[in-house]
């Protein structure tokens, strides 16, 4: 599975921050209950790495990846713990070569057009628009559809079931990312049944007409 199929599972990938790795199966559960299955575990908190492996363990129907690889080190952290994709904020040149040398599927994030073409230089065609809504959000992105025509994107960052539609609506947007499937806060209170609400939603989520 490359980035660009990881992006098509779904109209959304959740962005997940966990606490707590004991809630880490049970949250992939729910997610792909509701119709999730690309995860993003960002490896924000201690217990992220072994977030990823329970849920890989513990959600068969799962496709999960560590979101936040800040340095090459975390390319080979998050796939020792068993992520079948990674995801950054941003596209450094080493990065780009210890993900392709790891043989990781990447999103690397960007915010220009050259940030986005250093990383095709580099042979990544589908990648992060990071943080999308302070960066020009949709009209942004409609205007690299004419010179940057072979990219595809997943818009990450002050992204909400509200505005996603807009996002998908683009012909260069395979999906969007977005923490407000689950939040920290239903995490904690292990309300699972929730979160499917809220990924059950997201993932019927289309392209608002034009
Ligand atoms: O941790 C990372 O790797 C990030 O790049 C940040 C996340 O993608 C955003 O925090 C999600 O954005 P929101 O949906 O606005 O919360």
């Amino acid at each position: 599975m490359n980035a660009e199929d990881v992006c098509r599972l779904a109209p959304v990938i959740p962005v997940l921050t966990v606490a707590d790795a004991r809630t880490a199966g049970p949250l992939a559960r729910a997610l792909t209950a509701g119709g999730l299955y690309a995860l993003e575990v960002t490896l924000r908190t201690p217990a992220a790495l072994d977030a990823i492996r329970a849920m890989a363990q513990e959600a068969p129907d799962a496709v999960v990846g560590a979101g936040t690889l800040t340095e090459p080190a975390h390319v080979e952290a998050a796939l020792a713990a068993g992520a079948r994709f990674g995801v950054s904020p941003g596209a450094t040149p080493a990065l780009l070569e210890a993900a392709r040398a790891a043989g990781l599927p990447l999103l690397p994030g960007v915010a220009t057009p050259s940030e986005a073409m250093a990383a095709m230089e580099r042979g990544y065609r589908t990648l992060k628009f990071f943080p999308a809504e302070v960066n020009g959000g949709v009209a942004a992105l409609r205007a690299w559809s004419g010179p940057l025509a072979e990219l595809r994107f997943c818009p990450t960052g002050g992204i909400s079931r509200a505005n996603a539609p807009d996002y998908l609506a683009l012909g260069n947007v395979l999906c969007v990312g977005g923490s407000w499937i689950a939040p920290p806060e239903l995490i904690a209170a292990e309300d699972w049944e929730q979160i499917t609400r809220l990924a059950a939603e997201a993932a019927a989520l289309r392209p608002r007409a034009r």
